[in-house]
């Protein structure tokens, strides 16, 4: 009887105003008013579990965009010309274009109205006698299907648990809306002053929820808000009602857009899985949680979530951290300024003591978190800390002391300065301690970047490989800032060794016409190098090579203590590079013949003598007729033949002149420091 009481007010309200509003009597205000009213009571409704969801989304979605359609009118007869512009508009219930008309409606006065207050105390007994005196907590049970259009399901439950359903929606439990019909489902009300948050009690589970939830209901539509902020609890005593502006997503800025939002947010916002989660997660404050509410968001909305988002997300992986080890600034291959970017920062997990990496692996997943900068690179420029980190030497196979024909006693001292002090730091102290600079002088072609490659791949130690002319013309005006970035860096990533390619260029003797930035780079330099050399806890070394070392300057020479001269290959060094690379090809030279090439390449420097290979290696293909290249297979093509050679010192001649090796042999007796 109670429950019938309360629909039949429900109705009769419903009822009411639907005469009120299509009899042509009332104003556009009156009219909006109206239609916004009814909104607010299908909200209401809803959120007592009067209705389903799918009733209440049809009725929304109906009310929404009369009420729209009243507005935003232009016909002084039917609208009210109030564009509004977003949803704040709305919420202050005033007009954009003109202030004369202001809805008389809020929230408040909503629930002052005489037919709600019926409606209220109505459902308040309807409640009371359905409620078990026990039922303080409920497991709701779950709806079992949302079907089509308006399903007036009650306390979310199967029509069979549904006390109502049947008496009040008939027996199928799926009606139409009539066309005009205000509403077609009306449920017994439940005031809303009830509710008390904190208070767990049965509620609706419109959406399929099961559990027990403290929240009574949640706006139908729109944003919500968390209820501790502005929401005039005391007022609603639900959080539906916290905001008159909960119903309406914002952004419409017109009525056919506020029609496609309607139709989305009710239609398939109010299906979505989404909310039956966020339905019953509520916190046990009763608060809701930001991230479960399904309120509805702009294009705009969402795009600046999404760049919220974003900017919070951690910054993309760095490439390979610490391993790999080998880096290099203009020497090696460039991988881009801007490439993978490398926290200059030891691995704190292993490596050695002092923070120090004697065999520094590519052990940083990709997924790693930034790590804190060193504070030895705090008052560095982190672009410049990046590119020092970024550009690392080619990745090529590694090079093996076997590989380096000749310079043997070059290569002796070099494991001795470089490779075992690297290994056995605790025997190479006091004054066995490693030189902190190493020039590779000689003439062009005769394999010191090929060393460079090799202490690289060998020592074990953080290699940054840097030409110097980068540092110079790359980097104009920046090329002092970038070698004490490169110097600081080296210094967190000890053992390091800093191999300076064309060092000529970087430390070419000072003179009337240099360069004020050259200047300034080559007095950094040699600050550094001092810094590192009179540091005995530093373990940098620095390997410079050039082919010009009478260009560079004195101060530079006395820091680069360990000056070896790198010169043309021995008969030997010819040979040995001969046969390895003949090995790897198609060849049948006899050990007189190979010989002979050895005896009669006297002058040549290793990199002639590679192109003498490569010249000879042709000489096959070049005895081909053209015809047959595109159909001959690898194995049909002769082997190389000692004539291939002969052709080919034909066009292969020593690149390094008898003056030019004059000038590099005094330049050794003078300055180097070999046997
Ligand atoms: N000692 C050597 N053993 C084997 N190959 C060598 C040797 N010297 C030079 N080469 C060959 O010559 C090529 C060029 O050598 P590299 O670039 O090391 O010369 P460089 O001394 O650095 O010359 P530059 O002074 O012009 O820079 C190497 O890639 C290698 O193929
Ligand atoms: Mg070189």
């Amino acid at each position: 009887m109670q429950a019938s009481s309360s629909r039949s007010a429900h109705l009769s309200e419903w009822q009411k105003h639907h005469f009120a509003v299509t009899s042509g009597t009332c104003t556009p205000g009156q009219k909006a008013d109206a239609f916004r009213a009814q909104v607010l009571r299908i909200q209401y409704a809803w959120a007592n579990a009067e209705i389903s969801q799918v009733c209440a989304a049809k009725l929304f979605k109906k009310y929404a965009e009369k009420y729209s359609a009243v507005i935003d009118s232009d016909n002084v007869e039917t609208g009210l010309n109030n564009y509004a512009e977003d949803i704040l508009t709305l919420a202050r219930s005033q007009q954009t274009d003109s202030d004369q008309w202001r809805s008389g409606l809020s929230i408040n006065n909503v629930f002052q109205m005489r037919s709600v207050q019926e409606m209220m105390e109505a459902g308040r007994k309807s409640r009371d006698s359905l409620l078990a005196p026990a039922a303080a907590s409920v497991v709701i049970h779950r709806e079992t299907v949302v079907s089509d259009l308006p399903k007036c399901s009650f306390w979310g439950t199967s029509e069979e648990s549904d006390p109502l359903t049947n008496s009040a929606c008939g027996t199928g439990g799926n009606q139409d809306i009539p066309e005009g019909s205000p509403m077609t489902c009306p449920r017994n009300a439940q005031p809303p002053l009830v509710a008390n948050p904190t208070t767990t009690c049965p509620v609706l589970a419109p959406f399929g929820a099961s559990g027990t939830v403290k929240a009574h209901a949640k706006p139908l539509f729109g944003n919500v808000r968390k209820e501790s902020t502005n929401a005039p609890k005391a007022n609603t005593g639900l959080n539906v009602f916290s905001s008159d502006l909960s119903c309406f997503p914002s952004g419409c800025e017109n009525p056919r857009e506020r029609k496609a939002l309607f139709s989305y947010s009710t239609t398939d916002a109010l299906s979505t899985p989404v909310l039956h989660k966020a339905a019953s997660k509520t916190e046990d404050n009763g608060q809701r949680e930001e991230g479960s509410l399904p309120a509805f968001r702009t294009a705009r909305e969402q795009l600046w979530v999404d760049q919220q988002k974003k900017a919070q997300q951690p910054q993309r992986a760095p490439g390979p951290l610490y391993g790999g080890v080998k880096k290099s600034l203009g020497a090696g291959r460039s991988r881009g300024i801007f490439g993978k970017f490398v926290p200059p920062v030891p691995k704190q997990d292993g490596g050695d003591e002092g923070g120090g990496m004697q065999c520094k692996t590519s052990g940083a997943g990709p997924a790693e978190p930034a790590r804190p900068v060193d504070e030895r690179l705090k008052s560095l420029e982190p672009k410049m800390i990046e590119l020092i980190m970024n550009e690392i030497m080619d990745h090529g196979p590694p090079v093996h002391w076997e590989d380096i024909a000749g310079v043997e006693f070059a290569k002796a001292t070099i494991k001795e300065i470089v490779v075992w002090p690297m290994m056995r730091p605790d025997i190479f102290t006091g004054l066995r301690g490693p030189p902190k600079g190493i020039l590779l002088f000689g003439p062009p072609g005769t394999g010191k970047t090929l060393i460079g490659k090799c202490i690289a791949s060998q020592s074990g130690a953080t290699f940054f490989s840097i030409s110097a002319s980068s540092l110079t013309s790359k980097w104009v005006g920046e090329g002092e800032k970038m070698v004490r970035a490169l110097f600081a860096v080296a210094r967190c990533q000890q053992p390091a060794v800093i191999f300076i390619d064309e060092i000529d260029s970087l430390l070419s003797q000072r003179g009337d016409g240099e360069h004020e930035s050259s200047r300034r780079i080559k007095t950094e330099f040699l600050v550094q190098l001092d810094g590192a050399a009179t540091s005995s806890e530093d373990r940098i070394l620095v390997v410079g090579a050039t082919n010009r070392p009478q260009e560079i300057d004195e101060a530079a020479r006395r820091r680069l203590v360990k000056r070896l001269y790198i010169p043309l290959p021995e008969a030997s060094a010819r040979k040995q590079i001969v046969v390895n690379l003949m090995s790897r090809e198609q060849c049948c030279l006899s050990e007189e013949e190979i010989d002979l090439v050895v005896g009669r390449s006297d002058g040549f420097s290793g990199a002639d003598m590679t192109q003498l290979c490569r010249e000879a290696s042709l000489g096959p293909i070049r005895s081909l007729q053209a015809a047959d290249i595109a159909t001959i297979t690898p194995d049909q093509v002769r082997p190389i033949a000692f004539s291939d050679f002969e052709n080919a010192f034909r066009t292969v001649r020593p690149s390094v002149s008898p003056e030019d090796l004059q000038l590099y042999e005094n330049w050794n007796r003078t300055f180097g420091c070999g046997k």
